[in-house]
């Protein structure tokens, strides 16, 4: 069936449709051109461990804890840097555009064990010296989950002070990282807190465990660090897997720190109520906050962290960032584990979703459509909304990948049979 599948590389075709794309774009006053200019420079960042079922490389690791899962066992997940890094390059060559790579801590290497709290630079120079090679940036993660210390659902708010000062000086030392990151390779590293903290059942006080992590935050950000090398995040979350009544960094607990502190918020696609979407508070949240870095994924049910797919809200997403004018103030990060399928695959489908949504935002005809709000027009802002959803965005899409010399259509996807058949088949599960 795969060999039936038609190759898209007829370059010719994809030329002269393009062509005819650009006229009826332009009808609407869109500059596809300049369109295609202003998506090569947006940068996404392609969390590392899509690769390994968030599992990293410390010595004597043990399973993934904190409340999150990936489910499935596809062969071939990446056990080592070197294999997780040979799965990026063969992924990144069938994704146009501006690329990143998200770290976590966890992902460090050493012949010999390292604890949390003693990471530092020399154990992530693998990853920098492939990121110099390839000029992608390098965003970062302290990982305060998967450890003996975070078992029983606390880290950073823990009651205990010993374990609570365990996650804050791993966290500072995280910071030295990404600062590492961003001063070697010349482009800010967004440094992420996700705390797992939460508890099972309803607990007696919901106050306590806050106000300690208030503080255990502040301590670990008391360190100044210039913002041209890194910027510190944080995730709230709604509930995880066996802490499903409380969860200490809520969403209004994150608001209200990254806005008092004046650092980045995290807004994961996943961590909200089911009927609440992270594209409508883009712009409520940049009211407020000096940036946003957002991990885009993709709940069914519940925070499952399924592929993205090119669906209504992750276009609302695209189209509220460059609607607002917002592409230097949001970052773009991806979030999903999937290991039911091949996981070089997964973030080709992921990856190029979110740049195809971008792409889709940029072919907006936004000032037609604010002319028409203004004149209070919701007909003809409607009708044009609906309308574009019908343009030929997908010949620009296929000109795209062929001028930035990446596959089109499907074509990116025997490469990756292949590479399954020769590479990821014969790894022995670890
Ligand atoms: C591994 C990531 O840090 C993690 O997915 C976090 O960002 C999250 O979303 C937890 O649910
Ligand atoms: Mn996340």
């Amino acid at each position: 069936m795969r060999d039936q599948q038609p190759s898209m590389t007829d370059n010719k075709t994809i030329e002269s449709v393009y062509g005819s794309a650009c006229e009826r774009f332009s009808a609407f006053g869109i500059d596809v051109e300049g369109a295609l200019e202003r998506l090569d420079a947006i940068p996404i960042s392609m969390h590392c461990w899509q690769g390994d079922d968030v599992l990293g490389f410390e010595k004597g690791a043990g399973p993934l804890t904190g409340g999150i899962q990936a489910t499935g066992n596809y062969p071939g997940r990446a056990r080592t840097a070197d294999e997780l890094r040979a799965d990026l390059d063969l992924a990144m060559a069938q994704i146009p555009g501006a690329k990143r790579l998200n770290l976590h801590a966890i992902y460090l290497e050493s012949e010999a064990p390292v604890a949390r709290e003693a990471i530092e630079p020399r154990h992530f120079t693998g990853w920098v010296d492939w990121a110099k090679e390839r000029k992608v940036g390098l965003d970062f993660n302290p990982t305060c989950f998967s450890h003996p210390l975070s078992a029983d659902g606390m880290t950073l708010s823990h009651p205990d002070a010993a374990v609570r000062d365990f996650w804050i000086a791993h966290c500072q030392a995280s910071r030295k990282v990404s600062a590492f990151f961003g001063e070697t390779l010349g482009t800010p590293s967004v440094m992420n807190i996700w705390l797992p903290d939460g508890m099972k059942d309803l607990p007696a006080d919901r106050f306590a465990p806050r106000e300690r992590m208030a503080d255990a935050l502040d301590a670990v950000i008391a360190d100044k660090l210039p913002r041209e090398h890194h910027k510190d995040a944080i995730e709230s979350k709604l509930f995880g897997l066996g802490l499903e009544s409380y969860t200490v960094v809520s969403g209004e607990f994150a608001l209200g720190y990254a806005t008092s502190r004046d650092i980045l918020l995290c807004l994961d696609a996943g961590h909200f109520h089911p009927t609440e979407v992270i594209s409508d508070k883009i712009s409520s949240t940049l009211q407020f906050v000096p940036e946003l870095l957002l991990h885009v994924s993709r709940p069914v049910r519940w925070d499952s962290d399924h592929v993205v797919l090119l669906d209504d809200e992750l276009q609302a997403i695209a189209v509220e960032i460059v609607r607002g004018g917002a592409l230097d103030r949001v970052n773009i990060g991806l979030d999903f584990f999937d290991a039911s399928i091949n996981r070089v695959a997964a973030w080709v489908i992921g990856t190029r979703n979110m740049r195809k949504a971008l792409l889709r935002a940029l072919l907006d005809p936004t000032t037609a459509l604010r002319k028409a709000e203004a004149e209070r027009d919701f007909t003809t802002r409607l009708a044009t909304m609906e309308e574009m959803k019908s343009m030929p965005w997908g010949a620009v899409w296929d000109f795209y990948c062929l001028s930035r010399n990446v596959p089109v259509g499907l074509d990116w996807l025997e490469p990756i049979r292949t590479y399954e058949r020769t590479v990821l088949s014969k790894r022995k599960a670890a």
